[in-house]
């Protein structure tokens, strides 16, 4: 009986290669490596019917010798280890494809994806691991219930503020705009110096969370909370405090009831929605509101002198703050773009990771 040449699908890991032979029932396999060729013969039912198959492939790279090799009803599936961790152009050495090869779409990752599975089974391990750390944390019941409580003023306070803000325009329409700050200031003083919470969090390991992007954040809002409208009484009632105040309260009323039940282990899928979603209008627009604040400041701080830096008499002038707040304008693009990029790697990772249970 002369051997045929069955149908490969190929897919590949960094580590691995997987290959599928289409034949069922297969017998008398006989699989192995030699000189980093694949030979495979076996019996079983192919596509042409019952008969003895073979095929040999010259992998493109290093393989190891051993061969995991699993015959189901269907087909016979085989995995070779590579010997370097690294991406394939293609599977073997001869550039063109040989005519019984093609790709095993249900397998298929490119690079990228395989990469970001494997980030995921590290993060996985990781996960299990801190877990089983934490599950050891006397303290673990106490740490919720903190962050529980601080989540849950926060939200008081933001709601609060949302709130007021929206009654008000409503019933006062455009006028409401000039005495926000009058309003307003004292709740968001006290939430966002409560904020800085939020920097202290994951730097003690209570949220396991970057202490950069939070720094960012929180040092942004309370520079123009405290500098830019809490120093400057020319800005106080100019509608810009308005637009800066409500972008800020909108992600706040979603993010603190969402973190509130990640306290309590639950999940809203649309609260987790809304809180990976909503930043993406509102963060440009809260950057583009703070940067027009930045903006009508700084004549007033030219006329003012106000937190000017005195230079030495000889020179006999100070140095404006105006400079330091051009400055601050550029940061905030770069911190604009450091805190989009986290924000959208934290929302990737949330729904790549709840699409793959879902499967
Ligand atoms: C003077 C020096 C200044 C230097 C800075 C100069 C540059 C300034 C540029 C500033 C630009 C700022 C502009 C900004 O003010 C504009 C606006 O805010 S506009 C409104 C829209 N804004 C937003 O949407 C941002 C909202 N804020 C945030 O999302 C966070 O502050 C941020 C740090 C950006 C991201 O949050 P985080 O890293 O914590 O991500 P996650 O929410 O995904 O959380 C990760 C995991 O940690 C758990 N977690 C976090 N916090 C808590 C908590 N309080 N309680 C319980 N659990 C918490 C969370 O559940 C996640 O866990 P898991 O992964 O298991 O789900």
């Amino acid at each position: 009986m002369q051997a045929l040449t069955p149908h490969v699908y190929w897919a590949q890991r960094h580590g691995e290669i997987y290959l599928r032979v289409e034949i069922s029932d297969a017998q008398n396999l006989n699989i192995g490596v030699e000189e980093n060729i694949l030979h495979f013969r076996g019996q079983g039912h192919g596509a042409k019917g019952e008969n003895e198959y073979e095929f040999s492939l010259e992998f493109l790279k290093l393989v190891k010798p051993e061969v995991k090799h699993k015959s189901t009803q269907r087909q016979v599936n085989i995995t070779v280890k590579k010997q370097e961790h690294v991406w394939w152009d293609r599977l073997t050495k001869q550039e063109r494809k040989p005519l019984f090869l093609a790709p095993d779409f249900d397998r298929w990752l490119d690079e990228s994806d395989a990469e970001m599975e494997l980030r995921e089974k590290e993060e996985k391990i990781n996960k299990v691991s801190i877990e089983s750390r934490v599950r050891k944390d006397p303290y673990l019941g106490l740490k919720k219930g903190f962050l529980f409580m601080y989540n849950l003023v926060q939200f008081l306070g933001y709601s609060w503020i949302f709130v007021n803000m929206t009654v008000r325009l409503f019933i006062l329409g455009q006028d409401s705009f000039y005495d926000t700050f009058h309003t307003i200031a004292d709740v968001m003083y006290f939430c966002q110096m409560l904020a800085i919470m939020e920097v202290l969090n994951p730097a003690v390991g209570l949220v396991k969370t970057g202490v950069i992007p939070a720094f960012i954040q929180v040092m942004g809002r309370n520079f123009i909370l405290f500098v830019i409208f809490g120093s400057l009484e020319d800005m106080q009632n100019k509608p810009v405090v308005f637009f800066v105040f409500y972008l800020w309260s909108t992600i706040e009323i979603f993010r603190y009831p969402f973190y509130m039940l990640a306290c309590i282990d639950t999940e809203w899928k649309l609260l987790t929605w809304l809180r990976y979603t909503i930043w993406m209008p509102l963060y440009p627009l809260g950057v583009l509101a703070e940067a027009v604040a930045v903006i009508q400041s700084i004549p007033i701080f030219d006329e003012t002198k106000l937190l000017s830096i005195p230079l030495p008499k000889a020179i006999g002038i100070s140095l404006s703050f105006s400079y330091i707040l051009q400055l601050y304008l550029v940061l905030m693009f770069l911190g604009l773009f450091i805190n989009f990029r986290h924000l959208y790697k934290q929302r990737r990772r949330r729904f790549r990771t709840k699409k793959r249970k879902a499967n």
